[in-house]
């Protein structure tokens, strides 16, 4: 699903009431409709609601909503800030029609002068003051009005978009001044924003009412960042030819583990398997070499010559994949060695954790990464990569520079991982839940893209199906397990039951 930007929606806005043709006041109506059917799924008529309606199209929306929930019996108050006297043509209309009904509890236009009225926990607040229109951080009475909506025990539902929070960017957004939406009807597709862990306290819930936008309009467009959806997952898949041997679905190499962290090479190990690589190579610290050959008697083990640590490069040419970095550790040796080693390997390479860390130490060194290098980071991880960021959209944008400037993947893994590739795309993977916030799920991520890479999945594919299925493999264990024990063995468990949900 593609993810536009504000000055996009408005262009295709415009673009749907060109061609299909529809009047741009009917196409508000379609998206009040919506609107009101998901409110009026969600609360009863006798909840008490008061509508905020601002002066663009996010208040015309507003207004036609009230006017819709006042005909089906609800009780409804209304206040419409017109502080500038300027209404947007199709909010000054819907003005009128809601004006023209009788059913209404009350309405009131604000001009200049604003007595709040009581809002208890049985209201329901609708907010319709800005949505994508919304150009500079809220200010003066609407920063006033926004703090006491904040501050009472209301409901609130907001439309499209919770007032204050900008669509993109919130870099230098007042925070104070967001209302803070327990559910959001967004209108067509989700806002970037909304994909940032720090803005889920302003959306709430979040729900997209289908507004049928030119899908015509939709195909033409550009968009730089896309929700990956299932169907796009698919298409991806490679099968298994009735004829394989396991010399033709790949050949794996894993550089993971030291001492006392040998467990985040087995979970990458065994997720690689998992993924269904032919044969997985695991080079590993002398000190973990029979712990893998029990935890893991399907992989061959490489010790290092070193007891508890990597100490030495290994040659790559057999190998068709190389993940490196999941309990690696950070001493001055195996900083050497990891060099070494990623400027010797001719394979794809997929680099994590540890490895991470070791560049962050060594930032001239990024630079000199080979091309195509799929990096991992969490936005921890991230920030000791390229300096600290104030928010997750700073991040991204780093990422996407980075991306570009080294020809690298660069995951930013999340509830929402972003996949930041070198032409300048984003692609968001949606499955995954809080169940897998849990230690060592970073390393069977590892372990699932190595694997696709080395059955020969490009790199953009190996990252995508792998992010879906290690989320998707996460849902099914907490559909049947619930989120709160689930570990990170258990996506491991649950991956042949999300093979099996794509290939069905
Ligand atoms: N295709 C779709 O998705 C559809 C979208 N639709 C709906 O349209 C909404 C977008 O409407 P919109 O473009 O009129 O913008 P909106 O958010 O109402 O705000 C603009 C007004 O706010 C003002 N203003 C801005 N910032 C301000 C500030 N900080 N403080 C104070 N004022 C500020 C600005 O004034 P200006 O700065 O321009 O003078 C202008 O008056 C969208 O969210 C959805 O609900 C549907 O109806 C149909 C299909
Ligand atoms: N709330 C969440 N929703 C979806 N996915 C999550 C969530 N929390 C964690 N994950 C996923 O789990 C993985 C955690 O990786 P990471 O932080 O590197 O863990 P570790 O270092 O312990 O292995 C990432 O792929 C991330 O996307
Ligand atoms: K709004």
């Amino acid at each position: 699903m593609k993810i536009f930007t504000s000055a996009q929606i408005h262009e295709l806005d415009k673009y749907t009431i060109e061609h299909e043709p529809i009047e741009s006041i009917d196409l508000m109506e379609r998206a009040a409709k919506a609107i009101t059917h998901a409110i009026t799924e969600m609360w009863h008529n006798d909840t008490p609601m008061v509508v905020f309606a601002g002066p663009g199209n996010n208040g015309g929306d507003a207004l036609a909503v009230a006017r819709m929930l006042a005909e089906a019996g609800y009780s409804i108050s209304v206040y419409l800030f017109n502080i500038s006297g300027h209404l947007s043509e199709d909010c000054a209309t819907n003005k009128a029609r809601l004006t023209e009904i009788k059913k209404i509890k009350e309405f009131i236009e604000v001009t200049q002068e604003f007595d709040p009225p009581q809002l208890t926990s049985e209201t329901l607040v609708i907010d319709g003051l800005f949505g994508s229109g919304i150009n500079k951080p809220l200010a003066g009475g609407f920063s006033s009005l926004v703090k006491y909506i904040n501050a009472s025990p209301c409901k609130v539902v907001s439309i499209d978009v919770p007032s204050g929070l900008m669509t993109e960017d919130n870099t230098y957004n007042v925070r104070a001044n967001i209302i803070r939406a327990d559910v959001t009807l967004t209108l067509q597709q989700p806002k970037l924003s909304f994909l940032f862990a720090e803005n889920q306290m302003f959306t709430g819930w979040q729900k997209v009412l289908d507004i049928r936008i030119s899908s015509e309009g939709i195909e033409k467009t550009d968009a730089h960042y896309n929700i990956v959806e299932e169907r796009d997952v698919r298409c991806m898949l490679r099968g298994r030819n009735s004829f394989a041997h396991k010399g033709m679905m790949g050949n794996a190499l894993l550089i993971a583990g030291s001492y006392g962290m040998g467990g985040a090479a087995i979970l990458a190990t065994k997720a690689c398997l998992r993924a269904g690589v032919g044969k997985v190579t695991v080079h590993t610290p002398k000190s973990n070499n029979i712990i893998m050959q029990i935890s893991v008697p399907e992989a061959v083990i490489l010790p290092d010559s070193e007891e508890t640590i990597f100490s030495e490069p290994t040659d790559t040419e057999d190998y068709d994949a190389l993940g490196i970095g999941p309990g690696l550790g950070t001493s001055e040796t195996t900083a050497i060695a990891l060099i070494a080693q990623l400027r010797r390997t001719q394979c794809p390479i997929v680099a994590d954790a540890d490895a991470i860390n070791i560049l962050a130490n060594r930032r001239a060194w990024i630079q000199q990464l080979p091309k195509g290098i799929i990096l991992t980071p969490h936005p921890k991880e991230f920030d000791r990569l390229d300096g600290h960021s104030t928010d997750s959209g700073e991040r991204l944008a780093k990422a996407c520079k980075m991306a570009e400037r080294i020809g690298a993947y660069i995951i930013l893994k999340g509830r929402y991982s972003a996949l930041c590739m070198p032409d300048g795309h984003v692609a968001f993977n949606p499955t995954g839940n809080a169940g897998m916030a849990t230690a060592g799920s970073g390393d069977v991520l590892t372990g699932i893209i190595t694997a696709l890479l080395a059955r020969g999945y490009k790199q953009a594919e190996a990252c995508i199906v792998g992010m879906y299925l290690h989320g998707l493999a996460g849902d099914i264990a907490a559909e049947e397990l619930g989120m709160e024990s689930l570990t990170a063995g258990d996506l491991i468990t649950y991956l042949p039951k999300a093979f099996k949900r794509l290939n069905d």
